[in-house]
């Protein structure tokens, strides 16, 4: 089992490190003793479809979230950030409270301590005093949160003498994470531990694996941010998607005779059917109809009360949830893990047409998000549009959507061409995005995964 390594950084030639260093001796008096870093991610395909067990197929971009940290036994935590957006903060080490009401940014750092405390066993944990600096671009499906998450869990496993492997961190970290109320399904945090320059990855899960993918040369990939942010955990969007996954599956286990209270994501009943996912969408068909269900309807079919329907189907934040799309949202899951594999052969057979291909199924990725998804928002989808008429071979919004970053594939011999275009007919029709264009338009290769760095 391959553990996360541990490098050397000189802070003299690395001046991003040398200013943290700067910020992290200016607030404690003293140099930090390591450095930890994760990165974010782009995932090319495979959208909501993680939480319902399906493979996805993301790349690490080089944009980071790197703590500067000093361990001690003080037993207190103190948080600084680089950005003055992001307030100070202290508390006890051994009375961790995650505020899911409203999730400040430390509640994801605390996510990460908290987690790796409790998975080792950590009984006397260390204190710690940290400097936190990101480039991730927030709330805009580049993992911002995750990468500070997976690096809070790095920093704590480090401090306190622990060694996990890269798998067993990717698996805490998808779990600890929920503590702060989003139920996602670990694409993040795997990508974020097991990615290694070069490559994308195919991601599997139950058991997690990861598997190189080796992209077409002849492209690059571009992100475009449509800079509307939505905050996962501070809005029930993203749990109500899990929650109507979970619901799909749960009718279609009873219909077909399963034990459903057993089920709650689509990739279990698949395989208990013994379908594949042809067979699953014709399922999907014959089952479930395409006009919302109400949550009287769903319980009706279930055979329990409401408050039966809220154990065994619901979160905390869609318990008011009162009527529930099904049909949609698992046919969109079905083929958007079906154009996951098609993406992965392409990838891997390399027929002369292979960046065509890609570049279809990204466009179909993103249509499927759209229309029966309903997780993209219109400034998205006219990004997305813009990028596909400024030379992309595809185009898709990337992450959890409703607003954020689209990813483009576009050939490598028109990328300042397709940049361009793009800033000319996204960015600077709007006044507030005129001066942001490069921070929010910009190539990328996959990037490595997360480290621990000494001076
Ligand atoms: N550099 C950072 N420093 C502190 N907190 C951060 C940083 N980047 C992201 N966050 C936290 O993560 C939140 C964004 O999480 P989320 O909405 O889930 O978006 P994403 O899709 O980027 O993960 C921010 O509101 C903030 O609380
Ligand atoms: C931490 C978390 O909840 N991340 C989930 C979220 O990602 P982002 O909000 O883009 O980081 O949405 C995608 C949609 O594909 C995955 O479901 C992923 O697991």
């Amino acid at each position: 089992m391959e553990n996360v390594p541990v490098g050397k950084v000189s802070v003299e030639i690395n001046s991003r490190y040398g200013r943290i260093k700067d910020k992290f001796m200016g607030s404690y008096g003293k140099k930090p003793d390591y450095y930890a870093r994760a990165s974010g991610r782009v995932n090319l395909i495979g959208e909501h479809i993680d939480y319902c067990g399906y493979s996805v197929l993301p790349m690490a971009i080089e944009q980071d979230v790197i703590i500067a940290v000093s361990s001690n036994d003080s037993g207190r935590l103190q948080l600084v950030n680089t950005n003055m957006e992001y307030g100070m903060f202290e508390c006890d080490i051994n009375d961790l409270s995650i505020n899911k009401e409203k999730p400040v940014w430390h509640n994801y750092f605390l996510c990460g301590l908290k987690g790796l405390l409790e998975h080792c066993k950590v009984t006397s944990p260390k204190g710690l005093q940290c400097v936190v600096d990101g480039t991730i671009p927030k709330s805009a499906g580049l993992s911002s949160s995750s990468a500070l998450v997976c690096c809070a869990a790095l920093v704590t496993m480090h401090a306190n003498g622990q060694a996990l492997s890269k798998k067993e961190l990717s698996d805490m970290c998808a779990h600890c994470e929920r503590f702060i109320g989003t139920e996602g399904g670990g694409m993040d945090q795997a990508i974020s531990f097991m990615a290694n320059k070069g490559t994308a990855k195919l991601i599997e899960f139950n058991p997690l694996k990861s598997t190189d993918v080796e992209l077409p040369e002849d492209v690059v990939f571009v992100i475009s941010n449509c800079c509307v942010e939505l905050n996962k955990a501070a809005t029930s969007h993203f749990n109500i998607r899990v929650v109507e996954c979970r619901l799909a599956s749960q009718i279609i286990a009873k219909t077909k005779g399963l034990k459903w209270r057993e089920f709650k994501r689509f990739a279990d009943v698949q395989k208990a059917l013994g379908l594949t996912l042809d067979e699953a969408i014709n399922v999907v068909k014959e089952i479930l109809h395409q006009e919302p269900y109400t949550k009287e309807e769903v319980c009706g079919i279930l055979e329990v009360t409401v408050d039966e329907l809220a154990q065994t189907s619901l979160s905390a934040n869609t318990l008011d949830v009162k009527t529930f799309k099904l049909h949609d949202r698992a046919t969109h899951v079905f083929s958007e893990a079906n154009r996951v594999l098609q993406f992965k052969k392409t990838c891997d057979l390399k027929p002369a047409d292979a960046s065509v291909v890609l570049g279809n199924l990204m466009k179909d990725s993103h249509t499927s998000c759209r229309d029966l998804y309903q997780c993209s928002c219109d400034d998205l989808d006219r990004l997305v549009d813009i990028c596909c008429q400024s030379g992309a071979l595809g185009s898709r919004l990337t992450g959890a959507g409703w607003g954020g970053c689209a990813v483009s594939m576009v050939p490598a011999n028109q990328v300042d061409s397709f940049i361009k275009s793009v800033t000319e007919k996204y960015y600077w029709k709007d006044d507030r995005l005129k001066e942001k264009v490069t921070e929010n338009l910009f190539a990328t290769q996959p990037g490595g995964g997360a480290a621990i760095y000494l001076e």
